[in-house]
Parts: C-alpha cells; sequence; structure tokens
C-alpha cells in the first residue's frame, strides 16, 4: 500500500469532525472516496498533505510509503509536497493568482520544489502543458483568459509535473460543466496510465466512481461506512446508507456521456 490512514480523528474545539477512520491506496491505484456534502472527505485529505485549517487537532497515523506523515515537520513534509504527493481541487480558480501568468505558476512550482535551471524550468513547463493538451501560447496567459477546463488541464498539468506517487483529487469537476468534467477525468485516467500514480479521487459523483475507481470508500458524517472494490460495492452494497446514495445517484445507469471528442472546449 502506498497509502494507509490508521484511526484518524480530526476534531475542532466543539466536536470530532472526522471519526477513527482507517483506509488504504494500493500503488498506481484509483481509490474513491465517496459521501455527501460535510462528510469530512476534505479535511481527511488534507490531514495527508498537512493542509488541515489550524483550528483542527489530528489524531491517528497516516503512512505515505511507510513514512509517518503527521509527525513529520512543515519543513520535513517540504519534500513530500508536490514531488510525492500533489493535489488538484475543485476550485480551479482559487488555485491560480489572477495577476500572474499560467507560465510563471508553471514556473514557480519548478523552483519551489524541483531544482531546474531558468531555461529548463521554461522547456519542462511548456512539456507539462503539451501533455494536457493545451497550447504552448497558453504560457504567456492570465488565469481568466482560459476556460475552466482549460484551468483544469492545467492544474493536472502542474500537479504531475514532478512525477508524484499520490495525486489527490478533491471534486475536481464540480465546477465545471460535465462535458468539460468528462474530459478531464477522461485525461486524468489517460495520464494515471502514462504514469502510474495512485488517486485519491474524491467525489459524490457515482457516476465517476463506477467508470474509473477500483476500490472506494463511503463515508458518512466522519466516519467510514463502508468499504471495499467497486463491483462489490456498487453491485451489493452492505451498508443501508450506501443502497440510499445509489438509489438516490439519479443517472448512474445511463453512465457518461461519450463520443465527446469532437467538442469544443470554449
Ligand atoms: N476549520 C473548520 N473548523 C470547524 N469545522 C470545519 C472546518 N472546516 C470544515 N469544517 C466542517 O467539517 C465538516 C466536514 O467538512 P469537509 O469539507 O471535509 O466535508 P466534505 O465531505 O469534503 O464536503 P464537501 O463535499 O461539501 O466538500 C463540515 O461540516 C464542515 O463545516
Amino acid at each position: 500500500m502506498i497509502l494507509s490512514i490508521e484511526q484518524v480523528s480530526i476534531s475542532s474545539s466543539k466536536k470530532k469532525i472526522v471519526d477513527n477512520v482507517s483506509l488504504s491506496v494500493g500503488e498506481g491505484e484509483w481509490f474513491a472516496l465517496v459521501g455527501q456534502s460535510g462528510s469530512g472527505k476534505s479535511l481527511l485529505s488534507q490531514a495527508i498533505g498537512q493542509m488541515l485549517p489550524a483550528n483542527l487537532k489530528v489524531e491517528g497515523k497516516i503512512y505515505f510509503k511507510g513514512l509517518e506523515l503527521l509527525s513529520l515537520t512543515k519543513k520535513q513534509f517540504q519534500s513530500i509536497r508536490g514531488k510525492k504527493v500533489a493535489y488538484i481541487f475543485q476550485d480551479y480558480q482559487g488555485s491560480f493568482t489572477p495577476f500572474r501568468t499560467i507560465g510563471q505558476h508553471f514556473d514557480e512550482y519548478h523552483r519551489t520544489h524541483g531544482e531546474l535551471d531558468a531555461k529548463s524550468r521554461r522547456l519542462e513547463s511548456i512539456h507539462a502543458l503539451e501533455s494536457v493538451g493545451l497550447d504552448e501560447n497558453l504560457y504567456d496567459k492570465y488565469p481568466f483568459q482560459l476556460s475552466g477546463g482549460q484551468l483544469q488541464r492545467a492544474s493536472i498539468a502542474i500537479a504531475l509535473m514532478l512525477s508524484p506517487d499520490l495525486l489527490i483529487a478533491d471534486e475536481i469537476t464540480t465546477a465545471l460543466d460535465s462535458v468539460s468534467g468528462h474530459r478531464i477525468l477522461e485525461l486524468l485516467a489517460k495520464k494515471q496510465r502514462e504514469t502510474g500514480c495512485a488517486i485519491l479521487f474524491i467525489t459524490h459523483d457515482w457516476r465517476h466512481v463506477r467508470r474509473y475507481a477500483s476500490r472506494l470508500a463511503v463515508m458518512r458524517e466522519g466516519e467510514i461506512v463502508e468499504s471495499g472494490g467497486k463491483h462489490r460495492i456498487l453491485d451489493h452494497p452492505k451498508h443501508e446508507y450506501t443502497k440510499r446514495l445509489i438509489e438516490a445517484a439519479p443517472i448512474l445507469d445511463q453512465g457518461l456521456p461519450s463520443g465527446l471528442e469532437e467538442v469544443e472546449e470554449r
């Protein structure tokens, strides 16, 4: 297992928000964390990257390739973030600073986490842009000049630029229309095949679980109520909550739109 979360709890001064959660993600696996809004999925994923808000306390152990992450100092964690564990978020606009070009974002990520000279950084950044189907000329554009789908592609390119072993993708299609969202996930699946990285995929969309995940865990009010292989859970859910969530998923059987290759993004 590349990631093992063991008995992790997250609390504020008022209450326990995530309660004694354990799960593990295998190398190169697409693992989905599913649950309704407010169930604690994002906080759990933020705990992995030491990104929890300061008012929250975390207990338990999180092992990444055998290294216990929660006990690392912020400085020690720097060598993990970006290079080994990377994130993509739902709020792609918030991931970019409005007055800096796309290229400057790539460059800064390299400077913070890599050791390349300026010319190599530019070349690597353009290569990364092209690897997600974006044109080189976007390098000098500002975030507002790109569509949501293009920005999320750029987020994927940045996140994968240093070949992390684990990518944490938190509701990355929620702010996109369904065609752009579909294309982003197809891109992510392609990049996963190319790079072999594991993905912790946070979602409430069962169509995405059915299409991409191999295993999943279902979270409810801070606890994992059920986890296991995708087919077992989708076809034979054991927990009442999982059954209700699957039944409530409106168009699960219709799958996702296909044959969208010709659809323009902007
Ligand atoms: N800094 C904080 N202090 C106190 N409570 C918080 C804090 N951040 C989040 N919460 C609460 O913790 C709960 C879990 O939040 P979290 O964002 O992890 O849920 P989620 O399952 O990811 O939901 P969503 O899909 O809406 O993002 C929510 O009730 C939220 O209001």
